[in-house]
């Protein structure tokens, strides 16, 4: 008995020091364990499946994409719109759909000639207008105002071809974005626009590209509160990281497997339940454990 109890604290301090954690028992470990074993079943291409058929920020994406019918003006909408997406008033799902309900083709039709350099000009000043008046996005209105500001000379620039380019280099993406705000590129905003910025740039160049693994997980508060399950205490970033080089998932889609089903809302539970029984029991595997 007392081997076995030497032997188990030995696996938690090895534990604890490969993922920067305090695990204090072995149920801990178990449930690590567990969470590795679902999430190397389900690998990048479920992952994949989630985002496409489960998460209601991707859907509200399509519907804007189909509405504006203007690449360019809806990377640039969804990329603005992600980096003041934090300090919400309500939750990630309502206000994408706020985002996405926008008469946004208000842009293009102030715009007799369709002239990209007005779309640019109009764009900065209908997004401004669209966040002060928002219903979900109310917190810290000056101080997103400023990161539009200190966005728009960098953003009004890229062509529809650049844009591609950042789609294939989404490292790039995030170090030129992190610089342009003079944050940190872990910062939950700068990682979290890679994620919407790929999800659009899928629908509108017609290809999967995955996440780079050097993207880290967007740590925002259900991600946080879920990670609280493995470890106490702890750097949650570097936890996700060992546990995507392990399973060999890109944070990025780690985060789309988690975070929808981690919600509260229906409709999610209603695509979920959609899947194929194997892969809803594995979410639903995760989410309880
Ligand atoms: N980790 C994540 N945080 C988010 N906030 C938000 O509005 N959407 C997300 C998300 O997809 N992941």
């Amino acid at each position: 008995m007392k081997n076995t109890d030497k032997t188990d604290n030995n696996r938690i301090t090895n534990i604890n020091k490969v993922y920067n954690i305090e695990i204090n028992s072995m149920d801990d470990i178990n449930n690590i364990n567990i969470l590795k074993t679902i999430l190397k079943g389900l690998g990048i291409k479920s992952a994949k499946i989630i985002e496409e058929n489960v998460d209601l920020q991707y859907r509200y994406l399509e519907n804007l994409q189909k509405t504006l019918n203007n690449d360019e003006l809806f990377l640039k909408l969804v990329i603005l719109n992600a980096i003041v997406s934090y300090q919400l008033s309500t939750t990630g799902e309502k206000w994408w759909k706020e985002f996405s309900e926008y008469p946004w083709n208000n842009i293009l039709n102030n715009n007799n000639n369709n002239d990209n350099r007005n779309i640019n000009n109009n764009l900065f000043k209908e997004y401004i207008l669209f966040l002060s008046n928002s219903k979900g996005n109310k917190r810290l209105n000056n101080v997103k105002i400023k990161r539009i500001n200190k966005i728009t000379p960098f953003l009004k620039d890229l062509s529809i071809s650049d844009l591609e380019n950042y789609y294939h280099n989404m490292n790039k993406f995030r170090d030129d974005i992190a610089k342009e705000l003079n944050t940190k590129k872990s910062s939950k905003t700068v990682v979290f626009t890679i994620k919407m910025f790929g999800y659009a740039s899928r629908m509108v160049f017609k290809k999967f590209i995955p996440y780079p693994f050097e993207i880290e997980i967007p740590k925002d508060s259900r991600i946080e509160k879920y990670t609280k399950r493995f470890a106490n205490n702890g750097d949650v970033i570097t936890f996700w990281n060992n546990i995507s080089s392990e399973v060999g998932i890109p944070p990025l889609h780690i985060d789309s497997i988690l975070w929808s089903a981690l919600g509260n809302s229906k409709d999610v539970k209603i695509h979920l339940k959609s899947l194929d029984n194997k892969l809803y029991n594995m979410i639903e595997t995760l989410i309880h454990l």
